[in-house]
């Protein structure tokens, strides 16, 4: 079996190859191929081979109960002091839904729909360092690991415009860095996710793809910033709705494509979420490829955000990268 291993882990990285976009580093002189194959001893002590496979077949698992009650009714609490700014977080961004952008403005959770960047709020980024979690993490990551990419969402009841949805999208759309098979993004349900209050979606079997173009969908109530789904989302594709329950935890492939409904509920479904890379992944350049018109969005708001200075897509991505296990290698 440590010879089947092997061969996998030759097979998943050969198929990097045929990926136009992780082709600008060239995979041979990249130390990590070297080191991999002992790592993924490791991780089957961990995953069943039904996990396994499910993840290679399928782009996703669901781990049910991973996270504590106690933990997540922390995570909400220090949300809520967050978002009424009882608390600060030096970088951390808010984000108004579309909806209430023009209302009243009013410090409340109901107001914010999500937070993204709390890895400075060490309440918060104890979810990202929760043992049972960094166990599953580095099965996909190896032994270097980064939180990478931080987020509380707070789907709010929708509007009547349905811009409490989230188009279907592949999050490596955002992502500077490769390869894609040695990042993974970790969601916690923090209360029941269903149909009705706007679950994940997912397209099994669509981490086997390539990066798809992005674009804001054409959609009559308008998409909220930075909101890109896949060019030309094909609906007659078989897709599975993650009903989940608090604590449940979804690990899945950045190129998953994946998306969320409306809430047609009354409350705020809450998730936590953190993107997580093997510190061995490195950067690359998105000039000329699909990433393009996201990484200027995204130099758009750091300019703002920090008074005219430019500041390169890769660089906003690597000082707000934290490692959470082993050492700091590349990104
Ligand atoms: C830095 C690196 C970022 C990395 C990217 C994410 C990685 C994700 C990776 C993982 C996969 C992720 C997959 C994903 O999650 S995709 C979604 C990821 N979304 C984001 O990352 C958005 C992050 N949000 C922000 O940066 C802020 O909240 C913004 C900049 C949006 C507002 O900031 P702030 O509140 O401080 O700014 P302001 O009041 O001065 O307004 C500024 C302008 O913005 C307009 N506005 C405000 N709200 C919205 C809205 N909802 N829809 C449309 N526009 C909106 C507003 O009208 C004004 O425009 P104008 O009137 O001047 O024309
Ligand atoms: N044109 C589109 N481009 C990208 N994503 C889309 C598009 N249309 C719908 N989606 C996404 O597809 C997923 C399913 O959307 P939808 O609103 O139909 O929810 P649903 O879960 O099917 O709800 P319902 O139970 O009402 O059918 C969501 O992630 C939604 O944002
Ligand atoms: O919680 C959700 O609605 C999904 C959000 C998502 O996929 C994302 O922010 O990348
Ligand atoms: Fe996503
Ligand atoms: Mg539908």
């Amino acid at each position: 079996t440590e010879m089947s291993r092997a061969a996998e882990r030759l097979r998943l990285l050969i198929n990097h190859l045929d990926r136009p976009s992780d082709a600008i580093v060239s995979f041979e002189s990249h130390p990590l191929i070297c080191k991999t194959q002992g790592e993924y001893t490791l991780d089957t002590d961990l995953l069943t081979p039904e996990q396994r496979l499910s993840y290679e077949q399928n782009g996703y698992i669901l781990i049910k109960n991973l996270v504590s009650e106690e933990d997540i009714n922390r995570f909400r609490y220090t949300h809520t002091r967050l978002c009424r700014q009882e608390v600060k977080a030096p970088g951390l961004v808010t984000m108004r839904d579309l909806a209430i952008l023009k209302s009243e403005f009013v410090p409340d959770q109901r107001a914010i729909s999500k937070i993204q960047d709390f890895q400075e709020d060490p309440e918060l980024f104890r979810y990202c360092t929760l043992p049972q979690i960094l166990k599953y993490v580095e099965c996909f990551t190896g032994p270097n690991i980064m939180a990478m990419h931080t987020m509380l969402i707070n789907k709010p009841p929708d509007a009547g415009k349905k811009t409490s949805r989230h188009p279907m999208h592949q999050d490596l759309h955002y992502f500077p860095f490769r390869p894609a098979d040695w990042i993974v993004c970790a969601w916690t349900a923090m209360e029941t996710v269903n149909r009705q209050n706007g679950c994940l979606v997912v397209l099994p079997g669509t981490h086997t793809g390539t990066l798809q173009e992005h674009d804001y969908p054409e959609w009559e109530g308008g998409a909220n910033k930075m909101y890109h789904g896949v060019r030309g989302y094909d609906s007659q594709h078989p897709r599975v709705h993650l009903e989940m329950e608090k604590g449940d935890t979804v690990f899945f492939h950045p190129l998953l494509i994946h998306g969320s409904g409306m809430n047609q509920t009354q409350g705020f479904r809450k998730a936590i979420s953190c993107h997580y890379a093997s510190a061995d992944c490195y950067y690359i350049d998105v000039n000329g490829t699909t990433q393009e018109n996201i990484a200027n969005e995204v130099k758009e708001i750091t300019m703002r955000k920090y008074a005219g200075q430019e500041i390169s897509f890769q660089d906003s991505w690597a000082f707000r990268g934290r490692l959470v296990k082993g050492e700091r290698t590349s990104l």
